[in-house]
Protein backbone atom coordinates (compact mmCIF):
# COMPACT_ATOMS: atom_id res chain seq x y z
CA UNK A 1 0.00 0.00 0.00
CA UNK A 2 0.78 3.79 -0.07
CA UNK A 3 1.67 4.15 3.36
CA UNK A 4 5.48 2.35 4.22
CA UNK A 5 4.80 0.50 6.66
CA UNK A 6 6.74 1.59 10.10
CA UNK A 7 7.53 0.52 13.51
CA UNK A 8 7.46 -3.19 12.45
CA UNK A 9 10.20 -4.29 14.92
CA UNK A 10 12.37 -6.85 14.57
CA UNK A 11 12.54 -10.16 16.39
CA UNK A 12 14.83 -9.57 19.52
CA UNK A 13 17.77 -11.58 18.51
CA UNK A 14 18.05 -9.67 15.31
CA UNK A 15 17.14 -6.33 16.74
CA UNK A 16 20.32 -6.98 19.48
CA UNK A 17 22.50 -8.24 16.47
CA UNK A 18 21.92 -5.12 14.45
CA UNK A 19 22.26 -2.26 17.55
CA UNK A 20 25.63 -4.28 18.13
CA UNK A 21 26.96 -3.74 14.86
CA UNK A 22 25.68 0.15 14.49
CA UNK A 23 27.47 0.10 18.30
CA UNK A 24 30.77 -0.85 16.83
CA UNK A 25 30.33 1.08 13.58
CA UNK A 26 30.28 4.11 15.64
CA UNK A 27 33.21 4.23 17.09
CA UNK A 28 35.11 3.36 14.66
CA UNK A 29 37.60 5.90 14.18
CA UNK A 30 36.58 6.24 10.16
CA UNK A 31 33.25 6.62 11.08
CA UNK A 32 33.50 10.47 11.63
CA UNK A 33 31.77 11.45 7.99
CA UNK A 34 28.74 9.25 9.14
CA UNK A 35 27.94 9.87 12.60
CA UNK A 36 25.57 12.59 11.29
CA UNK A 37 23.64 13.74 8.23
CA UNK A 38 25.65 15.46 5.31
CA UNK A 39 25.74 18.75 6.20
CA UNK A 40 23.78 20.39 3.10
CA UNK A 41 24.67 24.14 4.14
CA UNK A 42 28.63 22.96 3.67
CA UNK A 43 27.98 21.12 0.69
CA UNK A 44 24.84 22.75 -1.76
CA UNK A 45 24.71 20.23 -3.92
CA UNK A 46 24.43 17.17 -2.22
CA UNK A 47 20.42 17.15 -1.88
CA UNK A 48 19.98 17.46 -5.71
CA UNK A 49 23.09 14.76 -6.18
CA UNK A 50 21.65 12.02 -3.96
CA UNK A 51 18.27 11.02 -3.46
CA UNK A 52 18.35 9.27 -0.18
CA UNK A 53 21.04 10.67 2.21
CA UNK A 54 21.53 8.82 5.10
CA UNK A 55 23.80 8.39 8.42
CA UNK A 56 24.60 6.37 11.12
CA UNK A 57 22.34 8.81 13.76
CA UNK A 58 19.21 8.19 11.34
CA UNK A 59 19.76 4.48 11.67
CA UNK A 60 19.83 4.06 14.81
CA UNK A 61 16.81 6.51 15.37
CA UNK A 62 15.15 3.32 13.15
CA UNK A 63 16.35 0.56 15.05
CA UNK A 64 15.46 1.98 18.44
CA UNK A 65 12.13 3.12 17.08
CA UNK A 66 10.84 -0.17 15.21
CA UNK A 67 11.22 1.00 11.55
CA UNK A 68 13.38 -2.04 10.46
CA UNK A 69 11.13 -5.34 9.98
CA UNK A 70 14.20 -7.04 9.53
CA UNK A 71 18.24 -7.01 9.97
CA UNK A 72 18.06 -6.93 5.72
CA UNK A 73 16.33 -3.92 5.64
CA UNK A 74 18.80 -2.70 8.90
CA UNK A 75 21.78 -3.81 6.16
CA UNK A 76 20.13 -1.72 3.24
CA UNK A 77 20.41 1.45 5.09
CA UNK A 78 24.19 1.02 6.35
CA UNK A 79 25.02 0.21 2.42
CA UNK A 80 23.39 2.89 1.13
CA UNK A 81 25.34 5.09 3.38
CA UNK A 82 28.48 3.79 1.52
CA UNK A 83 27.05 4.19 -1.76
CA UNK A 84 26.28 7.75 -1.28
CA UNK A 85 29.93 8.61 -0.33
CA UNK A 86 31.45 6.93 -3.29
CA UNK A 87 28.86 8.77 -5.52
CA UNK A 88 29.88 12.20 -4.11
CA UNK A 89 33.54 11.31 -2.61
CA UNK A 90 36.67 10.76 -4.73
CA UNK A 91 38.21 7.44 -3.65
CA UNK A 92 41.54 9.26 -2.73
CA UNK A 93 39.63 11.42 -0.82
CA UNK A 94 39.72 11.87 3.55
CA UNK A 95 35.84 10.30 3.12
CA UNK A 96 36.09 8.32 -0.16
CA UNK A 97 38.99 6.30 1.92
CA UNK A 98 36.88 6.33 5.33
CA UNK A 99 33.40 5.12 3.45
CA UNK A 100 35.70 1.94 1.82
CA UNK A 101 37.21 1.29 5.39
CA UNK A 102 33.61 1.42 6.88
CA UNK A 103 32.16 -0.59 4.79
CA UNK A 104 34.61 -3.48 4.45
CA UNK A 105 34.54 -3.00 8.16
CA UNK A 106 30.43 -3.59 8.06
CA UNK A 107 30.70 -6.21 5.62
CA UNK A 108 33.07 -8.27 7.82
CA UNK A 109 30.93 -7.88 10.75
CA UNK A 110 27.61 -8.79 8.92
CA UNK A 111 29.44 -12.17 7.30
CA UNK A 112 30.44 -12.85 10.78
CA UNK A 113 26.47 -12.76 11.66
CA UNK A 114 24.80 -14.43 8.94
CA UNK A 115 27.70 -17.42 9.67
CA UNK A 116 27.13 -18.03 13.36
C1 LIG B 1 29.46 11.44 4.03
N1 LIG B 1 30.08 12.71 3.75
C2 LIG B 1 30.59 13.45 4.80
C3 LIG B 1 31.22 14.63 4.54
C4 LIG B 1 31.83 15.43 5.65
O1 LIG B 1 32.65 16.29 5.44
N2 LIG B 1 31.46 15.19 6.92
C5 LIG B 1 32.11 15.99 7.97
C6 LIG B 1 31.46 15.76 9.28
N3 LIG B 1 32.04 16.68 10.25
C7 LIG B 1 31.32 15.10 3.22
C8 LIG B 1 30.79 14.36 2.19
C9 LIG B 1 30.15 13.14 2.45
O2 LIG B 1 29.67 12.46 1.53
Amino acid sequence: NEKKEKSKPLINKEFAAARTILDEMELHEDSWPFLLPVDTKQFPTYKKVIKKPMDLSTIRSKLEGGSYKTKDDFSVDVRLIFDNCETFNEDESPVGRAGHNMRAYFDSQWADLNSS
